[in-house]
């Protein structure tokens, strides 16, 4: 190294590196033989300041980058707690942390978006949420009002990959709400993580010519669950809910769940429908579904809506058989187990619900339901007795239906094995 390079000035003579002020004109590279050089790493006096200005920059971006997102999810959280609140007030519950303690410690695909267990373990009970938001459902329950719709979605919501709306959201049947917007739609959805799923339950949107088409334009790739019952019964039920409510004023409570965990009662919005004249002149079931010739009253609604084929050649049109899945809401009802399995694999869901999740409840006559934390069975609303129908009528109903059954067999491709008498 030439001795030209006089130091001017020596920070750290003791130090392993030394950090020397050379004069720029010293600088030359060694000729001829190198071999006694030393390695000398010039960096001009601007370079450093432009590079220290560049490393006090990054910080701060990177300080203020943190700061902002910090403060966006604390909003987050606050606008999902009172929504919580909210919605609380009309009993029903969003996200809960359990479902996404479940989920970051399950799905891979998923933790990218979660937060830790630390940061939910936190809060006490308040909810923090890290990249949450809104999503358009990308599976629908469509129907049928009484084959179980309500407890299908909560069965559902056991998976830690699903995320329901709260009540009944009748976006696409009601003209008034869907010329709100598929905005409007969207802000009546749940929080959820990415990869999560979001479902709504709207059963009228089966028997509401208009709803296949609005839907479709939504996404024309959304899974619909279709659940169906026995058509005699669903007809019996239907016909015990309106009379309940010509019974019962307008205040009545509606359906859902009750829970030792939390609230999750949702008020159905077709409970709250009017009960027709007919019904409110409390005549029995018997005398509404028949006419005074002994003939079938079609044009009786609990009978109407049980006219399946009528309904489903419409969805046929519009989607691919295999983006509706037929549930059994009979078999829901015997054994859930197996039909929530179907759906799991319908909606591509890793498989999460399993029988440890229900438990029969001898005094309900019905399976409730079990998580981690608690138990929850549906409302007294969803299971109600139904009056005693007499056997030949039954028999006489469902030797009409058995016609419309197998329409209906022909058009989903399945045989749902409905009694013929
Ligand atoms: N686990 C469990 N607990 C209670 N009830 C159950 C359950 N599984 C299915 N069901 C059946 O759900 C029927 C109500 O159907 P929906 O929820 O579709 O009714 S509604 O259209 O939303 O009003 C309801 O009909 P009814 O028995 O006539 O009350 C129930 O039979």
């Amino acid at each position: 190294m030439p001795n030209k390079a006089r130091p001017r000035r020596e920070w750290s003579s003791k130090s392993l590196i030394k950090v020397l002020w050379i004069p720029h004109s010293a600088m030359r590279p060694a000729e001829g033989d190198t071999s006694d050089c030393i390695l000398v790493v010039g960096v001009s006096r601007p370079k450093l300041v432009a590079a220290f200005l560049s490393i006090v920059l990054v910080s701060l971006f990177l300080t203020f980058h943190i700061l902002y997102d910090s403060a966006v999810y604390s909003i987050d959280a606050a606008a999902v707690s009172i929504i919580d609140i909210e919605d609380d007030s009309k009993n029903n519950i969003e996200i809960d942390s359990t479902r996404l303690r479940d989920m970051s410690s399950s799905s891979s695909s998923l933790s990218s978006s979660l937060l830790s267990v630390n940061e939910l373990n936190g809060f006490n009970g308040k909810l923090h949420f890290s990249r949450t938001n809104r999503h358009l459902p990308q599976a629908i329950i469509i129907g049928v009002r009484k084959c179980g719709t309500r407890a299908l979605l909560e069965m559902l919501f056991l998976h830690p990959q699903i995320q329901k709306a709260a009540g009944e959201v009748h976006f696409f049947d009601r003209d008034e709400n869907y010329e709100k917007g598929l905005e409007w739609y969207r802000k009546k959805m749940p929080y959820s993580l990415n990869g999560q799923i979001t479902i709504e339950k709207s059963p009228s949107y089966f028997v509401t010519p208009e709803v296949p088409e609005r839907i479709h334009a939504m996404n024309a790739s959304v899974k619909l669950l279709l659940i169906v019952r026995e058509p005699v019964t669903r007809a019996i039920s239907d016909y015990t809910q309106l009379r309940t409510r010509a019974v019962t004023p307008s205040t009545a409570s509606s359906s859902g769940m009750s829970t030792t965990m939390a609230t999750v009662t949702t008020i159905e919005d077709e409970n709250l429908q009017r009960p027709s004249q007919q019904q409110q002149s409390g005549r029995t079931f018997e005398e509404l579904v028949l006419h005074s010739d002994g003939t079938v009253n079609e044009s009786y609604r609990p009978i109407t809506i049980s006219l399946y084929h009528n309904y489903m050649y419409r969805w046929l049109e519009v989607f691919s058989r295999d983006q509706i899945l037929v549930v059994n809401g009979d078999q829901l009802i015997e054994d859930p187990v197996p039909q929530l399995k179907r759906i799991e694999t319908f909606l591509h869901l890793e498989p999460r619900i399993g029988r440890h999740n229900f438990y029969f409840n001898h005094t309900k006559g019905f399976y409730c339901l079990r998580n981690d934390t608690a138990d929850k069975c549906l409302r007294e609303s969803k299971g109600r007795r139904h009056p005693r129908v007499s056997p030949l009528v039954v028999a006489k109903l469902r030797k009409f239906f058995n016609e419309h059954n197998q329409r209906f067999y022909e058009l989903v491709g399945e045989d749902l094995g409905w009694p013929e008498e």
